[in-house]
């Protein structure tokens, strides 16, 4: 087992040394056949964060979070959530977080209703606590009036809402999603904002990845940056931006792409090609 070494993931901000971490892994690793997808991952959250995990794709966000999570087995390192490890105690750990996957696997046969009375009571919530909660956030959704329709009939923008309102029933400390913003509108993204953004401010932790950039510096006060499997820069979202927007900042942390610039040069020529009268008689 390879076991990298620590430090390159170490916070920008030593003042936040004081702060609780919501989250911190040490040397997470995990690899597919050749494929090392995370290689050694030092990831910090400080509890209350909106806290953004960006890279290009193939980063490995979505594989560090999927080992956070409990969703997928490290072959090496630790990940703790509220300082507890997360693979040693299973079954704390899934009572403290909320997750919204990659993919977002739900029951599609249930109403969204249904849906979070089933999650709720799965979670040993009272049924008549589980009913007033779900009313509550299918209300905050905007999903009242499709409550009673099938998730298989929702949009893709729906299903994230249910999926994040079914993360957020049992009131987790930390809220972990997977690009929650993807293929939702701009009013549904608004209502998502809200819901986040009043869930931290009572001092609960979201950790989200995503390829928004505006959206990752207008919501989060904290940024872990990851490339190749690694993260290059991480702490407080001012010192990782360094004056610079975040897209700026991440473009020269893991380098601009300088591949394809003398390629395609046939692409948008608007040329008549040669081949066209060449073959037909
Ligand atoms: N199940 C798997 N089997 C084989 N390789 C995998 C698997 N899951 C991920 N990988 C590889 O691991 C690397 C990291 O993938 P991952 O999905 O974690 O990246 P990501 O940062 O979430 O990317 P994106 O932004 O495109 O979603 C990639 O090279 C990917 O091909």
């Amino acid at each position: 087992m390879t076991h990298f070494a620590a430090g390159d993931g170490a916070p920008a901000s030593a003042g936040q040394a004081g702060r609780a971490e919501a989250v911190r892994t040490r040397g997470l690793f995990k690899r597919f056949g050749q494929q090392v997808a995370v290689a050694g991952v030092d990831l910090v959250v400080p509890r209350g964060s909106f806290a953004g995990l960006v890279g290009p794709n193939g980063a490995g966000k979505t594989t560090t979070l999927s080992m956070i999570t409990g969703l997928l087995r490290p072959d090496a390192g630790s990940a703790e959530v509220g300082g507890v490890n997360v693979w040693r105690d299973p079954v704390v750990i899934k009572a403290q977080i909320g997750v919204l996957p990659e993919g977002l696997r739900l029951f599609e046969r249930l109403s969204g209703r249904e849906l979070l009375m089933y999650n709720g009571q799965l979670r040993g919530i009272p049924k008549d606590e589980v009913a007033r909660r779900a009313e509550e956030l299918l209300k905050v959704m905007d999903l009242t009036g499709s409550a009673d329709k099938l998730v298989v009939d929702y949009s893709t923008g729906m299903r994230k809402k249910i999926g994040l309102a079914a993360a957020l029933l049992h009131n987790p400390a930390v809220l972990f999603l997977d690009e929650p913003f993807e293929g939702v509108d701009p009013i549904s993204a608004n209502t998502l904002v809200e819901v986040l953004q009043r869930y931290t401010a009572s001092g609960s932790t979201v950790v989200f990845s995503s390829h928004v950039m505006e959206l990752v510096e207008r919501l989060c006060d904290w940024v872990s940056v990851m490339n190749l499997g690694r993260i290059v820069a991480q702490g407080p979202i001012g010192e990782v931006r360094g004056g610079q927007t975040l897209n700026e900042a991440l473009l020269h942390l893991v380098g601009a792409r300088e591949n394809g610039e003398e390629g395609l040069a046939w692409l948008g020529s608007g040329e008549e090609p040669t081949w066209r009268g060449s073959s037909s008689g």
